[in-house]
């Protein structure tokens, strides 16, 4: 139980406009006390829902921060889900492990559902936090350093020389970037239709952010006038005895076609004075993998990112589609959300999907976490039986359902939130 100084119960209470600045305070003390800078700080502002945030207070002081951005995910099958985006969580250290954190979590659970979101997701600080409220790591993103000295790219595809890459100022451009990015997003679960304001997150670049690397740059790609990618970087220049050791560190990219991503990568690998490509939080099947000579010298890293929490079972499953025929019970384990607790009848293919509760017996026993992290694709039913966190009641349902599962794009966070 959350208590203030004087030993009685906190509660979170919704954010008001007056609260921010000390509300926002408490969160980037949270994290260590160095300032944002103001642009950051002020498009975070300016992206707080004050509605959906919540703040924990002991007497005047903030002691706690949450908040749940209205996102919509892409999930299998195309679909675009409401889906609450855990945000800004913070406990001032002073009244850390008191319970303040699961007293934020148990009130945004209850309104999250009281919204009628069927999940809710975040990116976590430190992976420990989280699975005790029912989130499981659904999505991995892949970090590289490539030493492009030394690493070719081959086997373009058809059509890469027809695409032209020219130099772009970042804002001016900014809206057929978004285009671009919009036109993605229903292709990949995991991706977020960005709303209004949002954009400017990619084109944020504080100097304070930039650890002696340039400014954003940006070029296009264009095929017959039209964009057809785009990619922002910045380049930190490197002088060694040897001689020039730069690198490229890119923010973002996308492409709608794989010559226009390949010519992007052509670039990018190939900027004078540079001799490596820096990058974070891509697609863990990005196509540059299966175009490189030497994968070994690209480094790649792979690390939790997306994290899902069914917040109403029956819906959440009944919104995605499914690649092969799937009809299932699952025995569902929720102990902070009890309503999701029991048996489930899953059915669904490739077109459509329902879900209701049963009393039949179930075939897969597992808690609502392992459903989070198999939601998406990315993780597999049969690793987690493997693992023993799945157990199979009826023989062969985890392999029926682990497929049906299944993706064939790997699910992807495109941007931290
Ligand atoms: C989506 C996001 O915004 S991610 C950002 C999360 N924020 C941060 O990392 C900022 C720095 N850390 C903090 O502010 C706090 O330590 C928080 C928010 C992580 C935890 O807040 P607290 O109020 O201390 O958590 P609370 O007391 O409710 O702990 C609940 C349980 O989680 C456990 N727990 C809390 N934090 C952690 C952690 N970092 N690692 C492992 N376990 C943890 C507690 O031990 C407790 O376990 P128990 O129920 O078995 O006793």
């Amino acid at each position: 139980m959350a208590t203030d100084s004087t030993g009685s119960a906190a509660t979170p209470r919704v954010l008001r406009q007056d609260d921010w600045d000390k509300w926002y305070d408490t969160l980037v003390r949270g994290f260590g006390g160095v300032p944002e800078a103001a642009e950051e700080r002020e498009l975070w502002n300016s992206l707080t829902e004050f509605d959906r945030s919540l703040g924990v207070w002991d007497g005047a002081e903030c002691v706690g921060t949450a908040g749940a951005f209205g996102f919509r995910l892409t999930v299998p099958g195309g679909a675009s889900v409401p889906a609450a985006g855990v945000t800004m969580v913070s406990v001032a250290a002073t009244h850390r492990r008191r319970g303040v954190l699961t007293s934020m979590m148990r009130r945004q659970l209850d309104d999250v559902r009281a919204w009628g979101e069927p999940l809710a997701v975040l990116t976590a600080s430190e992976p420990a936090i989280y699975g005790r409220f029912g989130y499981g790591a659904a999505t991995f993103h892949l970090n590289a350093e490539i030493d492009t000295s030394r690493v070719r790219l081959s086997s373009l595809p058809a059509g890469t020389d027809e695409v032209r890459v020219r130099y772009a100022d970042p804002t001016e451009v900014l809206d057929v970037c978004e285009a671009v990015y919009a036109r993605l997003v229903p292709s990949r679960p995991g991706m977020l239709a960005r709303q209004p304001g949002w954009e400017r997150l990619g084109v944020l670049d504080p100097e304070s952010g930039r650890e002696g690397a340039s400014p954003l740059q940006c070029v296009l790609a264009e095929r017959d006038g039209e964009t057809v990618g785009y990619a922002r970087y910045r380049v930190k220049p490197g002088w060694e005895v040897a001689g020039p050791e730069g690198t490229v560190m890119l923010k973002d990219s996308a492409a709608l076609d794989p010559a226009a991503d390949a010519a992007l990568w052509r670039f990018l690998f190939g900027i004078d004075l540079t001799s490596k490509l820096s990058m974070y939080g891509r697609p863990v099947d990005d196509a540059w993998q299966y175009l490189v000579s030497d994968i070994r010298r690209c480094q790649p890293r792979l690390r939790d990112s997306l994290y899902v929490r069914p917040v109403e079972v029956g819906a959440a499953l009944q919104a995605r589609t499914y690649q092969a025929p799937v009809d299932v019970v699952f025995e569902v384990e929720d102990a902070f959300c009890p309503w999701n607790a029991g048996r489930w009848r899953l059915s669904g293919d490739a077109k459509g999907a329902s879900c209701e509760r049963t009393a039949d017996p179930a075939d897969i026993a597992l808690s609502v976490r392992e459903l989070g992290a198999v939601y998406l694709g990315g993780v597999s039913l049969s690793a987690l039986a493997a693992a023993g966190r799945v157990r199979e009641v009826r023989r062969g349902a985890v392999a029926e359902a682990s497929l049906g599962f299944g993706a064939d794009v790997a699910p992807w966070l495109p941007h931290g939130f």
